[in-house]
């Protein structure tokens, strides 16, 4: 209420502008800083505001910005995927309702942070939605190390599988050989980011700051609906595993049961949310003309009107599941129950 009441007149002032959000993410030490410094300095006309989490009481990171006259707020003394959570809210708020002008917002996660809980703060709450959009959720892997710490560290393989983009860092201290391994290993973790190698951070981050990936036709592009030509852009793998961490991907000829669906997502989900870091769907519902689109973090499915399906597609379903230990024949089962009969 508290937001509502502060930030309607923000909306009168700034005419329902919606600011992208970028979220970092990445293990401890993969170069967030150092990337983010980079994207400061390359885009000189873009005014940022910053948030820098940190996990202990004194927050080093914001000092390791480059100086520059952004806006830098900190979160510290917590991680902003759990107890600070709420203080995120706070400070989204203050952003939009104090004297700060920025056109994109960055955050930065600690790096023992699980970046859909963070995510999920922009996708679940209507006031923040109404005034903040979430562009992506890059993920800096550090070559170095990462190797070790996927399958001892859960985060660092939670925040590869939920990440639209991946740098992988340091490329230079890797050989070829442990290249083609990260590749491979991290793939199989998230087939769906599209990802470069880099040294230093050093990327070019125009395209970076506007992957729009949770746009209705990023959405579409990614689980490989076919274009109007019927071409499929994107191949779906049915199933890949990294460690316990494994994607599941469905398609469907079959139409579903609105009411059926929806009770299942948020049944399941209420009861197993934890296990499941990323939902994505297009789907196709029984005597409705368009596509229904399904985007779910950290437990909670939400649902938007897709575009009307063409004549000369086929109404399929495409559902991909990205989370811990997930069973493909119990997610299929609870599917097909879902099916309009
Ligand atoms: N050799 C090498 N070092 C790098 C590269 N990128 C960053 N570093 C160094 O790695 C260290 C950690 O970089 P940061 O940017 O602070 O990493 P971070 O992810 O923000 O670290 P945390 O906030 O502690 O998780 C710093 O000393 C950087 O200078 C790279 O490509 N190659």
């Amino acid at each position: 209420m508290k937001f509502v009441i502060e930030v309607i007149p923000y909306l009168c002032r700034m005419a329902l502008k919606i600011t992208p959000v970028t979220i970092l993410t990445g293990f401890l030490g993969a170069g967030k800083t150092t990337f983010l410094n980079h994207i400061i300095k390359e885009n000189p006309d873009t005014k940022f505001a910053i948030i820098e989490n940190e996990f202990g009481q004194i927050n080093i990171d914001s000092s390791l910005v480059i100086n520059t006259d952004e806006n830098i707020f900190e979160l510290s003394n917590g991680c902003i995927c759990c107890s600070v959570n709420g203080e995120l809210s706070d400070l989204l708020n203050k952003l939009v309702t104090g004297p700060y002008e920025f056109d994109h917002l960055i955050i930065e996660t600690t790096g023992i942070a699980d970046p859909s809980a963070v995510a999920a703060v922009f996708m679940t709450d209507y006031n923040i939605q109404s005034v903040f959009k979430l562009d992506g959720v890059i993920c800096l892997v550090d070559c170095v190390n990462v190797l070790d710490v996927l399958g001892v560290e859960e985060e660092a393989s939670q925040q590869i599988a939920f990440a639209d983009y991946i740098i992988y860092n340091k490329k230079d201290e890797a050989d070829k050989d442990k290249i083609e391994e990260i590749k491979q290993k991290t793939t199989a973790l998230n087939p769906f980011a599209d990802f470069e190698f880099a040294n230093y951070g050093k990327v070019e981050t125009k395209k970076l700051l506007s992957l729009n990936a949770y746009d209705k036709a990023t959405v579409r592009f990614k689980l490989g609906v076919p274009n109007s030509k019927g071409k499929e852009v994107v191949k779906i793998a049915s199933e890949s595993h990294h460690h316990d961490i494994v994607s599941q991907s469905f398609v469907f000829e079959q139409s579903f049961d609105l009411m059926k669906l929806r009770h299942y997502f948020t049944v399941m989900l209420m009861i197993q949310g934890a296990y499941f870091y990323r939902i994505k769907g297009i789907i196709n519902i029984e005597g409705i003309n368009r596509q229904l689109i399904l985007q779910s973090v950290k437990g909670s499915p939400v649902f938007t009107d897709g575009d009307a399906w063409e004549n000369d597609t086929k109404r399929e379903t495409r559902l991909v599941f990205i989370g811990k230990n997930l069973r493909r024949d119990i997610l299929e089962k609870g599917l097909r129950q879902c099916f309009y009969a």
